[in-house]
């Protein structure tokens, strides 16, 4: 029988490409998976990546303090919200006009600033391992390194790129306007770059040197948002183990304690696959019913059809 459910959807790297251009092209792909969903009766929250943007944006602010003394530096907090809003706009246009094209004339679609509380006290803020910005070179890194004092690390054999600190979400400051307009059937792209994440000090929200997953957010956001699936739309149909080895085996669909064991392993490789399979273990194991998916954005509709990625379950 068909179930109408409520789906916190992930967009990685893929859905929004790497440049300006690029993003005005890809978000219309991404639009159209997403209203594949929606034409179907779904509920659809949408969260996005923003790894390589918000990589741009802190190397174009840094570039304007070098150039003019009067302006200081930006947080890289602030380069979160920019980020939110920068791609918010371009996916909540393309999801708008894919809508009307459809004949949902009046389906408002919004973006949601949003900030997420992170802990101070996170292991995460003196061990950097999100990777942000550009793929480089050895030499460009090592001169980054130099430069600029960025950290950089290699990233699962795609090449350099910077990493900063990346604490886990605690709680998501907006979730009772997010539930609102949720609840009001709105099409909400929220928690854009994990959310803009802050540290409470009483009442005052502080904008913290981080950029969260954006893979853990949704899963904070599924999870307080009761969302029947979490699903990851990334850059492969699959989720494998052996990954990139002449043992390579796609999965199909796997238990929670099968995942955990692969995590265990060190079947995927960390700041790419490994975050993805996290979430979905924790989303899928915090209560029956709830599954997560992870596949390619072009093939969202066939895989909540069940028809292909790997659904992680209990
Ligand atoms: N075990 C694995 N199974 C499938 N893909 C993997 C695995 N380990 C690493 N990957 C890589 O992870 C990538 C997805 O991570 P990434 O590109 O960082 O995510 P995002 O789509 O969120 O930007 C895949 O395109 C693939 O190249
Ligand atoms: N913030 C975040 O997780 O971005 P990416 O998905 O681009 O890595």
């Amino acid at each position: 029988m068909y179930q109408r459910k409520r789906i916190v959807i992930a967009l990685g790297g893929n859905a929004l490409g790497n440049t300006l251009p690029e993003q005005m092209i890809a978000v219309k792909t991404t639009a159209r998976a997403l209203c594949d969903l929606i034409e179907e009766g779904h509920q659809v929250v949408v969260v996005h990546g923003n790894g390589p943007q918000v990589g741009m944006i802190n190397n174009a602010m840094s570039a304007l303090s070098r150039e003019d003394d009067t302006q200081p530096n930006t947080p890289l907090s602030v380069c979160v919200a920019m980020s939110q809003a920068y791609i918010g706009y371009d996916l909540q246009n393309a999801l708008r006009e894919e809508l009307r094209k459809r004949g949902f004339m009046r389906t408002p679609v919004v973006t949601v600033v949003t900030q997420v509380r992170v802990d101070p006290d996170d292991p995460a803020f003196a061990n950097p391992t999100k990777p942000i910005g550009k793929f480089l070179t050895k030499e460009e890194a090592e001169y980054q390194a130099k430069a600029y004092g960025h950290i950089m690390r290699e990233d699962a054999g795609r090449g350099y790129r910077r990493v900063v600190a990346s604490p886990k979400p605690v709680e998501i400051v907006e979730q009772d306007a997010i539930n609102s307009l949720v609840d009001a059937n709105k099409i909400v792209i929220c928690c854009g770059g994990g959310g803009i994440p802050v540290i409470l000090k009483d009442h005052h929200l502080k904008g913290a040197s981080a950029v969260i997953d954006k893979d853990f957010a949704s899963c904070l956001l599924a999870k307080q948002l009761d969302a029947d699936m979490l699903i990851i739309l990334t850059a492969v149909e699959k989720v494998a183990i052996h990954f990139g080895t002449p043992d390579q085996k796609w999965l199909n669909d796997l238990t929670v304690s099968q995942a955990r064991k692969y995590v265990k392993e060190g079947q995927f490789a960390a700041g790419s696959m490994l975050p993805k399979v996290e979430a979905a273990i924790d989303f899928a194991g915090s209560g029956s019913g709830r599954t997560a998916l992870i596949t390619l954005l072009e093939k969202a509709k066939e895989g909540i059809q069940g028809k292909t990625g790997t659904l992680i379950h209990l």
